[in-house]
């Protein structure tokens, strides 16, 4: 309220250096205590007209206890001061979801925009250089709007005339660390407004077991872990194709391994056939009776990408005219493609010949198998273009844990990290790390985090056992 104002610093402005003989002093006005008066009172009707237009009930909360007493004596106030905690704590006993939507995160949100956001924002906006002093006044991005969710703050922000969403992106340490979060995403509202999340706590923090077999039969997006919000990580693979790419240990074993577990009934179903690249000799081969086929010595791998390009032509020639978008059937089932390791196949490959050929089906899978029915799902660690030059033509990207900053926009694309995707911080440590991924979606731009549930060695045995046994459940999706 008792901001200080441009004629202020006018005052301090006594004189010249002191041996000029030129000496002058500013003219001071004195205002009259009666101007004074009427701006500090007009600016505390303000305030409180303001105040009750965008905190209506907690105003009338406010109000009210103290509206009792006046008109009906102070046991009321006190009554009511009692009652209404009571009758809180009472709903959010019987009915936890309720109360949460329609009061805990609003009292959440308001208590977080006072106490956090409103108490630092004047210092975190001039220090990271988002707000400017200039000739003694603060010009200050406006503070819209706080609400909160199960694991985030979401703060909308009013960028200044000017300002760009970089200008922001290149903050996001100054941000979360300003106001206490441990990371902060900008997403754009609107033109010129900012959504900026600062989650609370880390529902990732925990490693997560491997998810149940899923008792229906379906292609469609495959749940394979949770999302930052607490919501089920589900990825598609049917009608697209994707790259997973993290340092050794960041846990592409889960992402594979977890896909497979939520195709098993559509591979029993006959609706899925999952064909393994194993060059590394390590992953693939311990679930092998899993695959319709299996390769792991480079030749073998480049006679089998070639198949599926054949089986992709083959399709393609017959859907030409009649249908647009594959529908997988028993006879026309999803192919999909897995390779661990694809640098091995690629840029480590000495053979030249086996090199050309298996780089050539890649590229040709990838740019014109997913109308068809057949997808690819590689894995890498070191994703430099010269190691994978079709890096591109995979619509949809994870990160995992990855060795260097830059690599994250190598894997996500041009602004990913700027945008919070942190691939590059994840912990090194297992239980802390293995298996946090960011993901970035053909169909959006903005960067999610999750964390994938950990396939044991005991869980792939359990699968093979189950599999093959012909015990899953066979109950196909839409029958
Ligand atoms: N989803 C997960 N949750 C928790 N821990 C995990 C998860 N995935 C993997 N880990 C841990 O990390 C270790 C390494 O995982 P994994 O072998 O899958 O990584 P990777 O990226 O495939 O490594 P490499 O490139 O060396 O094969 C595992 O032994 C396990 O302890």
């Amino acid at each position: 309220m008792f901001k200080k104002l441009p004629g202020d610093e006018a005052q301090h402005l006594v004189t010249t250096t002191p041996d000029t003989a030129v000496v002058f002093r500013p003219a001071v006005l004195k205002t009259p205590a009666i101007v004074t008066i009427v701006i500090f009172t007009w600016r505390l009707l303000a305030g409180a007209v303001r105040l009750l237009w965008r905190y209506p009930i907690a105003s009338l909360v406010a109000v009210t206890p103290s509206a009792l007493s006046w008109l009906y004596g102070w046991q009321w106030g006190i009554a009511l001061l009692v009652l209404v905690p009571f009758t809180l704590t009472a709903w959010r006993l019987v009915d936890r979801a309720s109360f949460l939507r329609l009061v805990g995160w609003r009292l959440l949100a308001w208590w977080r925009r006072v106490w956090i956001y409103r108490r630092h924002w004047q210092p975190v906006m001039i220090v990271s250089g988002l707000g400017r002093h200039l000739r003694g006044r603060d010009y200050l991005p406006r503070l819209v709007r706080v609400t909160c969710n199960s694991w985030a703050d979401l703060v909308m922000v009013k960028m200044l005339a000017g300002q760009s969403v970089k200008d922001w992106s290149d903050r996001i340490e100054n941000l979360a660390h300003g106001f206490g979060a441990t990371s902060c995403r900008v997403t754009i509202a609107r033109s010129g407004r900012l959504l900026l999340a600062f989650p609370r706590r880390d529902p990732l923090a925990v490693p997560l077991p491997a998810l149940p077999i899923p008792a229906v039969a379906s292609v469609g997006p495959v749940e394979i872990g949770k999302q930052e919000d607490g919501t089920p990580w589900r990825l598609k693979v049917h009608g697209t194709h994707v790259l997973v790419a993290g340092a050794t240990g960041a846990g592409k074993g889960s992402i594979i391994w977890s896909t497979i577990r939520g195709l098993l009934p559509a591979v029993r179903a006959g609706l899925v056939q999952i064909w393994a690249l194993d060059p590394k000799l390590m992953e693939l081969s311990f679930g092998r009776d899993l695959f319709d086929r299996y390769a792991a010595d480079p030749a073998e791998c480049a006679d089998l990408l070639e198949k599926a390009v054949e089986i992709m032509q083959e399709r393609a020639g017959r859907f030409a005219g009649v249908q647009r978008n594959h529908v997988p059937t028993v006879d026309d089932p999803f192919v999909l493609v897995v390779v661990d390791e694809v640098a091995f196949l690629t840029a480590y490959q000495s053979d030249k010949g086996l090199k050309l050929r298996i780089s050539a089906a890649l590229a040709t899978l990838t740019t014109q198998g997913r109308a068809v029915g057949v997808g690819v799902l590689a894995a890498l660690q070191d994703p430099r273009k010269d190691v994978l030059s079709i890096r591109n033509l995979f619509p949809d990207k994870i990160a995992l844990r990855l060795d260097e900053s830059e690599q994250v926009d190598m894997v996500l694309g041009d602004g990913a990290r700027d945008r919070g995707a942190l691939a590059d911080l994840i912990s090194p440590q297992p239980d802390l790390g293995a298996g946090i991924a960011y993901t970035r979606l053909e169909t959006s731009p903005e960067p999610m985090r999750a964390r994938v549930g950990y396939v044991s060695d005991a869980d792939i045995r359990d699968m093979v056992a189950v599999f093959t046994a012909d015990t899953l459940p066979l109950t196909v999706e839409g029958a």
